[in-house]
């Protein structure tokens, strides 16, 4: 496998500084459906992902999150076709083998933290025994010192010792979440992947959860850049704005905006009039839905896909597609963030 080399992948304008886990350049994926279709499920995403850091990846059901995750894993169905580039230090996860994603791949340099616990648990079993087979497997304890192992690893995502012998079907949506992450955490993974983590959970245990997860990316000792990354999968922003430190928005399969979570969350606010909308929507804030639906992802139609529902669109974003520049893609974008009074530096003063 080849180094990603400064021509395959360009830094990420709006990236972290350290050297990121994972660098994901222009990566498309399309269905091949019958009669000679497609369905765009991914187009051109490119972003970085620096250690001890969290992107959430947000945006309405079927915009294209599941599918961008899957292809990380190699977990597309026959009918997929992708391009471009994803390196997970040194791996092109794209073009890897099913061999190398199965051996050093899942479970041992990205763990999944999944949508739904309750089913990704093998019901026949017991918590302790599944977490003792993923020890065994991924880090070769010994058959002595595994009981000891999984109890530590149960430790870890906080699932208590005294529910280790129950089957999964015997916990509270919570305890299966965590018990779905002390196994995403065996492996020790420097990318742990989570896909809808908080769905079906009220809003305490939605912050318990995004809480525990963001504890399990931030670095013993506050080390900076020594933490493991983590790519947050959600449609809840409040969850996002909880444990993210930079947000990428998806609509239509494109990310339409990559934003560091502060200054999208609070001010100068999103740039692109879709994640405007978003963030409006939410009853905490303006409480008014985007009007209209995303397009089929089948057909799509030409220039800008948020143009039919934009108020701000006009004949350009009709026919040319916005590139993601300055970490959005709109012809028409609000201001970018202005730098703050206290950092300009006064008329005549020399630089510091
Ligand atoms: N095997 C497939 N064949 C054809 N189309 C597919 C296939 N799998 C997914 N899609 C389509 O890809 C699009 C993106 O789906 P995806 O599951 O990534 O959405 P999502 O953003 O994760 O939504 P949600 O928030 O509901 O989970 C959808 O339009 C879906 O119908
Ligand atoms: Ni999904």
């Amino acid at each position: 496998m080849t180094e990603p080399s400064e021509s395959a992948a360009p830094p990420e304008p709006s990236a972290p500084a350290a050297r990121p886990v994972l660098s994901v350049r222009d990566l498309s994926v399309r269905f091949r459906m019958r009669g000679g279709r497609h369905v765009a499920a991914v187009t051109g995403a490119s972003f970085d992902l620096a250690p001890g850091q969290c992107l959430a990846l947000v945006g309405e059901s079927g915009c294209g999150k599941s599918v961008l995750a899957s292809a990380l894993l190699g977990l597309l169905p026959g009918n997929a076709q992708t391009a471009g580039t994803a390196y997970l230090d040194g791996t092109e996860l794209l073009t890897a083998s099913e061999r190398e994603l199965s051996r050093s791949v899942r479970g041992r340099r990205i763990g999944l933290v999944p949508q739904s616990p309750a089913a990704h648990l093998t019901p026949v079993r017991t918590v302790r025994a599944q977490l003792e087979e993923t020890v065994r497997e991924l880090t070769g304890t010994p058959k002595h010192a595994l009981r000891a192992a999984a109890e530590q690893a149960a430790a870890r995502a906080a699932f208590p010792a005294d529910h280790l012998d129950r089957h999964p079907h015997e916990l509270s949506g919570g305890l299966a979440q965590r018990a779905a992450t002390a196994l995403a955490l065996v492996g020790d993974a420097p990318l742990l992947l989570a896909d809808e983590p908080t769905t079906g959970l009220d809003r305490d245990l939605v912050d318990r959860t995004v809480d525990e997860l963001r504890r399990h990316i931030d670095a013993p000792g506050d080390t900076a850049g020594a933490g493991r990354a983590l790519l947050m999968i959600t449609h809840d922003l409040a969850a996002a704005e909880r444990i993210a430190d930079r947000v990428a928005v998806m609509y239509a399969g494109r990310i339409v905006e990559l934003a560091g979570a502060a200054d999208f969350f609070g001010t100068p606010g999103p740039r692109h009039p879709y994640a405007r909308g978003l963030l409006d929507a939410l009853p905490d804030r303006a409480f008014t839905p985007i009007p209209g639906m995303p397009p089929e992802l089948g057909d799509l139609p030409p220039g800008c896909a948020f143009a039919a529902r934009c108020d701000r669109a006009t004949d350009r974003c009709t026919t040319a597609v916005p590139a993601l520049t300055d970490g959005t893609a709109c012809h028409h974008p609000a201001a970018p963030p202005e730098t703050p009074a206290h950092q300009v530096a006064p008329e005549g003063a020399g630089r510091a």
